[in-house]
């Protein structure tokens, strides 16, 4: 970490961002606006998780997302409040969202910027009071201002990420991001309306004994998947497992873990979309030096080929994530020995 951005905690996030603007010159002002709109959406929609069981936006929505989901409510409000929040804000030409079929223009030609967000992440915990996220991912458009974000736009690998981060609605509600120089969380204090910074210069512990896994598609797992979950359990390890990924992949983050989330038999390339969930949240897990793997290699690298196409996620601690992939590679030989013979 660069000295001279070392910021006290409880800068807050404004000032961070003009901080960072001065220190790196090249970053231009369009993605410190476009970080400060995102922000924005989130107090907003804070407020709309905290008092959803008031207000009566819990429960279904009555609709079917394209990925043939049941919205909840908070989902669809989750989702209008940040596609107007990145329409208002100019910045953006093009969003991409798990609640929207088709890429979303926002009218703003001259945008630099093309967004991928799952606006909700963790809808099945809305209802029960369990900590909930937001997911986003920001890219550069590739393609000439003045006209609409296109699908070459919209389609590039995880690699070309300029910025992704996450919003946790949890016990405090935290915004956490990266722009390509490590990853900084920041605390949002409601009273004051204001995200401070709380977490600087966030490192994910090389390993940890913490495993997150929803066991209950076992049976259809890959083998090495199998064998190593056995490996946890022989060693002792917690299984951790909160049904929203931004919550578990916030705690191995900080206490040092593994997220898998394997292909099954109901989700055969796995559950988890590649472009606003396994991309955004594995830019941040490399900056903060962990790992992400769809259990065949690095999640980023992946040429995506449709706007909701799921992946197989393996993410968390450099050594845990690593030895997931030992057990996957083992498991691929074992079966290329018996076909050879
Ligand atoms: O209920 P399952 O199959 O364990 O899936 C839980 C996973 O699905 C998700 O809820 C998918 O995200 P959405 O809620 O945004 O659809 C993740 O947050 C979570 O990790
Ligand atoms: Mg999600
Ligand atoms: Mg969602």
């Amino acid at each position: 970490m660069n000295d001279k951005l070392a910021l006290p905690v409880g800068t807050t996030l404004d000032r961070f961002i003009m901080r960072k603007q001065e220190d790196f010159p090249f970053a231009t002002g369009e993605l410190s606006q476009l970080l400060r709109d995102i922000a924005l959406a989130a107090k907003i929609v804070n407020r709309e998780i905290n008092r959803a069981g008031l207000i009566d936006v819990t429960g279904a929505y009555g609709q079917q997302n394209v990925q043939g989901e049941e919205q909840q409510k908070l989902d669809v409000i989750a989702n209008i409040r940040f596609i107007r929040a990145l329409r208002n804000g100019g910045e953006v030409c093009a969003i991409i969202s798990e609640e929207e079929d088709e890429i979303i223009q926002t009218g703003n030609l001259k945008g630099k910027y093309i967004v991928a967000i799952d606006p909700l992440d963790g809808s099945s915990n809305i209802d029960v009071n369990v900590s909930i996220g937001t997911i986003f991912s920001i890219y550069r458009r590739v393609s000439e201002a003045g006209s609409e974000g296109t699908m070459e736009d919209c389609m590039q690998k995880g690699t070309a990420q300029i910025a992704a981060g996450y919003v946790v609605y949890g016990s405090s509600t935290m915004l956490v991001y990266t722009t390509g120089h490590g990853v900084n969380g920041f605390t949002y204090e409601p009273s004051l309306g204001e995200f401070f910074l709380s977490h600087p210069n966030m490192c994910m512990p090389k390993t940890g004994t913490i495993y997150s896994c929803n066991e209950g598609g076992y049976n259809s797992f890959p083998e090495g998947i199998k064998n190593y979950l056995s490996y946890c359990k022989e060693n002792g390890y917690s299984g951790r497992y909160i049904g929203s990924l931004v919550s578990d992949f916030h705690r191995n983050l900080i206490k040092g873990g593994v997220y898998i989330y394997p292909a099954t038999a109901k989700a055969p390339n796995g559950k988890l979309r590649l472009l606003y969930e396994c991309n955004s949240l594995a830019y941040i897990a490399e900056q903060a030096g962990g790992k992400a793997s769809n259990g065949k290699g690095r999640i980023m690298e992946v040429e995506p080929t449709e706007l909701h196409q799921r992946s197989p996620l393996i993410i968390g601690s450099s050594e845990m994530v690593n030895k997931v992939e030992e057990f996957l590679k083992a498991e691929i030989k074992k079966t290329e020995a018996v076909t050879a013979n």
